[in-house]
């Protein structure tokens, strides 16, 4: 390993309170909203091809024409409670929002730039809006940031010349003061999503993004910084030379869900999903194929079971009001949720050999294994095989714990359990209680 003056400065994950309260959150969800969503991805009739919040890059948007959009930002309706009602409606319980997006607009009255929302129609600071509505729902705010800020003249893609390193000074100050106002100004932040950190300017500013973390954590202790936001001395991103995961969680899963544990490194992780797709930001048109309630519990799951959280992403329209579609799912999950969330919070990885019929859970330091069967199989037979010297006393489907169901021994240490193989509209859960101990082999049997 080499020595790194800026590369990971803890390895394995965080013991502290704050991080436990993260690992177990499960469920989060993720909003895009800013100028992006006056657009919905479409202009004079023509669609971008893209992510509706890229539209700015768009060859066929002019500059001038997206950057005095937000004079026309001016969300009367929106309502926070709202939003934040809805959310908790569906179980989630953490909520991740955009406060600047690659776009540089700022949804809170920034003192730094005059992009923001003071100057727009609408005036009012929209982040604190936020923040006190979902705190006051008892769901946790993070604030997602982009570093790439597309209206401020001082960034740079890569620091070729002096005055490229001199603008970009200019640059790293101003990015300082904004996260700095935002830690100030809304205390109830637990956490910061960075963003737009993947071009050479960032890279080559390794030293400077581990000063600013270890500032910004004075700052606000406890506070929790994903893997996209440092750079080691050598601009590797997320993991250091020496292959040590930098921040507190691996941020990489963006769009995509780890196959297996050994994907995920024994680190914790966020998967961050949208509901078509691609595209986060509002878009009028959703291209090709969008996910079903059934389609996202089961990434959910799947997350859940292999240690990670699951953040599904809303982006609203410009006046605050989300499509039909995302209402619907926030409802059905939300029902799904009320039901079998003991499956969801608050568990982890159990080290069971992945079965088809879908995902197991537990919750830590308890003798129960969660089975959240998405796929039954003709036979009606569902195979389990506990982890080594675990025995399963009794299986009983969560909706009743009354009822024991069959379990057939078979050889290895597996058993059957049989249910009923048609009539399943939803996933659901199987609780199975277990203990220490391993299969006595007959012969062994045979002996007592
Ligand atoms: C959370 C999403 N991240 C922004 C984005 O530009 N993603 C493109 C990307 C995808 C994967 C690795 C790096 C960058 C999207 O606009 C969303 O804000």
């Amino acid at each position: 390993t080499k020595v790194l003056q800026h590369g990971a400065h803890r390895v394995g994950k965080r013991t502290d309170a704050e991080m436990a309260t993260w690992r177990g959150y499960g469920l989060g969800q993720f909003i895009h909203w800013g100028v992006y969503s006056l657009f919905g991805g479409e202009l004079n009739g023509n669609y971008y091809n893209g992510a509706a919040e890229w539209i700015r890059s768009w060859k066929d948007m002019p500059h001038g024409v997206y950057d005095s959009a937000y004079k026309q930002f001016n969300p009367a309706s929106f309502n926070a409670t709202q939003w934040a009602k809805m959310a908790k409606q569906m179980g989630v319980r953490y909520v991740t929002f955009t406060t600047k997006h690659h776009d540089g607009f700022c949804l809170w009255p920034s003192k730094y730039t005059d992009y923001t929302i003071a100057n727009s129609p609408y005036k009012k600071d929209i982040v604190k809006q936020v923040v006190d509505a979902y705190s006051k729902e008892g769901i946790d705010v993070y604030l997602y940031f982009s570093v790439m800020d597309w209206h401020n003249p001082d960034w740079r893609y890569d620091l070729k010349t002096k005055e490229d390193s001199a603008a970009f000074e200019r640059f790293k100050l101003f990015t300082k003061n904004q996260l700095t106002e935002l830690l100030q100004q809304y205390p109830q932040t637990k956490g910061l999503w960075f963003d737009g950190t993947w071009d050479n300017s960032w890279k080559k500013s390794g030293a400077f993004t581990d000063t600013l973390e270890q500032y910004l954590k004075t700052l606000h202790p406890g506070l929790i910084i994903g893997s996209r936001f440092r750079a080691d001395e050598f601009g590797n991103r997320h993991v250091d030379a020496n292959g040590v995961l930098m921040g507190d969680y691996e941020q990489g899963w963006e769009r995509k869900i780890p196959k297996t544990y050994a994907d995920v490194h024994g680190n914790d992780w966020d998967c961050v999903m949208t509901i078509p797709e691609n595209g986060w930001g509002y878009q009028k048109k959703w291209l090709g194929h969008w996910k079903s309630t059934n389609e996202i519990l089961e990434m959910t799951a799947q997350c859940v079971s292999l240690g990670g959280n699951f953040v599904l992403n809303f982006g609203p329209r410009a006046d605050g009001t989300f499509r039909p579609e995302e209402v619907t799912i926030a409802k059905e999950a939300g029902d799904w949720m009320k039901i079998n969330s003991a499956a969801i919070y608050n568990c982890e990885y159990t080290g069971w050999e992945k079965q088809d019929w879908g995902y197991y859970t537990k919750k830590t330091g308890e003798n129960k294994v969660y089975m959240i069967v998405f796929n039954v199989p003709v036979s009606g037979s569902l195979k389990i095989k506990p982890a080594k010297n675990t025995l399963v006393d009794k299986a009983y489907l969560l909706t009743a714990p009354g009822k024991n169901l069959s379990l057939e021994k078979l050889d290895y240490g597996a058993s059957f359990i049989h249910v009923s193989s048609t009539g399943y509209k939803q996933p659901f859960v199987i609780v199975l209680e277990t203990k220490e101990g391993s299969e006595k082999s007959d012969e062994q049997k045979a002996k007592t």
